[in-house]
Parts: C-alpha cells; structure tokens; sequence
C-alpha cells in the first residue's frame, strides 16, 4: 500500500486539508489522498496516481517480509517516476502484531539507506497514523512557507521527538 499526497483529476480516497494558512488565516491548501494498490500487477497503473503527488507514504507490513523486501523496488521506481522533491516517508505497519518477521531496526536502516524518514504505525491502533500525516505535512508547509535563512524542517527528528513526547510508539 502506498498513500499518495497530490492533486489530481478523479475521486479520491481522502482530502486532507492540510492547516497551510499564514498567521493572517487566509490560505487553505487541500491535498487528496490517493490509496494505491501495491500490488506488482497494479505497477504500471500506479504510475499515474503518484506522478505528480507532493508525498508518498510508502507502508510494508511487519508480519510480511515480501512486502518488506519490496520496498527496495518501490524506492527505485518512484526515485524515477515521482517528482524529484516529492516526500516520501517509509511506514512499517501492522506494528501492533506479536507475529513480526521484521524488526523495527531492519525498517531503520533500509530507511537510512534510501535516506527517508521512518517509523512503525499501527493502522488497528492508530499507532502514529496522524503523527504521520501531520509529519509530512509539516514538512510540505515548511517547504512553502519557509524564510530563505529559515533551517530546513527535519522530519526524522519531528517524529522521533514526538514519540518521545507521547513516551509510547516503540514497539
Ligand atoms: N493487525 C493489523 N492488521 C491490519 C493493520 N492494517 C491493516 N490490517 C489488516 O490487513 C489486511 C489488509 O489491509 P488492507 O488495508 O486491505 O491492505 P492494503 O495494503 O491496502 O492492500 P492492497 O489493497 O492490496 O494494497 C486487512 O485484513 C486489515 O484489517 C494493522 O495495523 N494491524
């Protein structure tokens, strides 16, 4: 599965109003949701809904090492499809399961190495779903309104504070 934020033509799954307004209140950007199929033979049809997305959540699933596995070719694909600053956040969910056949240190270092932001969500809990959405938002907002000597929004380091913060999360 693999959550696509951007603005595009046809229904879809969820539109997110993101809280872009300046102090003055007078901008709202909305930015659909687009839930695509993460299925190999949906590839090619995928292409079409993450083209021009601003973020990509990309989510494997804990109890299944293939899903995890196949996550270096989803990073391959969008590094060549996707617009080239699009945002992309790696998700390992399912993270409420006694049945992981991927630890959270497998997902932290893939993560590393593709250089993406990481963390495990539960969508049966609702383990840091928002602080996902919220997370990638943040750095979209950033990115739009940020003063040129402004550093730059680090998101990583937002989501590991705020699960600090919520003291839970690490499952
Ligand atoms: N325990 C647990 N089960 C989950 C979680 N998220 C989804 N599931 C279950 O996993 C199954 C597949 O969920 P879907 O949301 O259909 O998965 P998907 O990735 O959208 O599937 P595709 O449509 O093939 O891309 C369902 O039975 C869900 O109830 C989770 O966080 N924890």
């Amino acid at each position: 599965l693999c959550l696509a934020l951007g603005e595009s033509g046809a229904e879809p799954a969820l539109t997110l109003e993101l809280p872009l307004a300046a102090p003055s209140g007078q901008s709202q950007t909305e930015k659909d949701i687009w839930d695509t199929a993460g299925q190999e033979r949906f590839r090619s049809v995928t292409h079409a809904y993450y083209r021009d997305a601003h973020a990509l959540l990309l989510l494997y699933d804990v109890t299944n090492k293939a899903s995890f596995d196949n996550i270096r070719a989803w990073l391959t694909e969008i590094h060549e499809y996707a617009q080239q600053d699009v945002v992309v956040m790696l998700l390992g969910n399912k993270a409420d399961s006694h049945d992981k056949a991927v630890k959270r240190e497998e997902g932290e270092k893939l993560a590393k190495e593709f250089g993406v932001p990481f963390m495990e969500t539960s969508a049966k809990s609702g383990l840091n779903v928002e602080l996902a959405f919220t997370a990638v938002a943040k750095e979209l907002k950033h990115r739009t309104m940020k003063e040129p000597d402004e550093p730059k929004f680090q998101l990583q380091e937002y989501v590991d504070k705020e699960m600090r913060t919520a003291g839970c999360c690490r499952s």
